[in-house]
């Protein structure tokens, strides 16, 4: 049996239409279940649900074989697992911004951030010394109330920006959701795993994926 680690919330929707195009039969059930660990007999596969930031863990620590993670959360994380396919889902980006775009006063600006990893990295390759404060969410209040005098955080179709009046002010990184293998799974399980790859990517790059099944 393979598992896989999908993630709850936005990616789950994109994500579980994609695994249907490439041809696995998840039942109608699957998309409301409450449940966090499905077995789909048929195909051979259990799914658990996880929080998007976890599922590179998951996969790591080897419960799960593969995962979907997005590129946002491999980046803070780090985790010693194959990114093996971009699919080409729930697309945003990873940019800097704050209420204006001029020079930020202070030695070591705040910024305020749900990605310290990502974010000290990337104010050390400006060569800036930041101070970065860890939220769980709600990033953009930082700012508005004198938290922070930067964010670094998603931005997807920038109305959260807008409708705080903030302003981008440096672009980081585009993302998109992977397909994540655990390095041990892709030798002992690598006929399965190639399989679910190249019928993912059969969809990713145009195709239905299942077209001659
Ligand atoms: N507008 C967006 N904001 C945040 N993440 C987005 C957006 N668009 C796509 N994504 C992708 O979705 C993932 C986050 O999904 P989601 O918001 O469900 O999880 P979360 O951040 O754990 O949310 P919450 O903490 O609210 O439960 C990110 O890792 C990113 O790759
Ligand atoms: O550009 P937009 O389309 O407005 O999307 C970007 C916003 O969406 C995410 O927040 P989320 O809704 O996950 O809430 P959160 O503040 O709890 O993280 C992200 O952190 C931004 O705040």
């Amino acid at each position: 049996m393979l598992t896989i680690a999908m993630p709850k919330g936005r990616i789950f929707d994109e994500a579980s239409e994609l695994l249907r195009q490439a041809g696995y039969k998840l039942p109608p059930e699957f998309d409301d279940s409450r449940k966090l660990i499905l077995d789909i007999e048929e195909e051979n596969i259990r799914f658990i649900l996880a929080k998007p930031m976890d599922v590179p863990t998951y996969v790591e620590h080897g419960v799960a074989d593969v995962g979907i993670a997005g590129k946002d959360v491999m980046l803070e994380e780090e985790r010693n697992v194959y990114e093996v396919l971009d699919l080409k889902i729930s697309g945003c980006y990873l940019a800097v911004a704050g209420l204006s775009d001029g020079p930020i006063k202070g030695v070591a600006p705040k910024i305020a951030t749900k990605y310290p990893n990502v974010a000290s990295n990337y104010f050390r390759e400006q060569g800036e010394q930041v101070e970065i404060i860890k939220l769980n969410g709600s990033i953009e209040l930082a700012p508005l109330i004198g938290l922070a005098d930067r964010i670094v955080d998603i931005v997807s179709t920038g109305r959260t920006l807008t409708e705080n009046g903030l302003m981008e002010t440096a672009f980081i990184e585009p993302i998109t959701s992977r397909f994540i293998v655990n390095p041990v799974s892709y030798r002992t399980k690598d006929a399965i795993i190639d399989d679910m790859v190249e019928r993912l990517s059969a969809v990713v790059e145009g195709g239905s994926g299942d077209e001659n099944r």
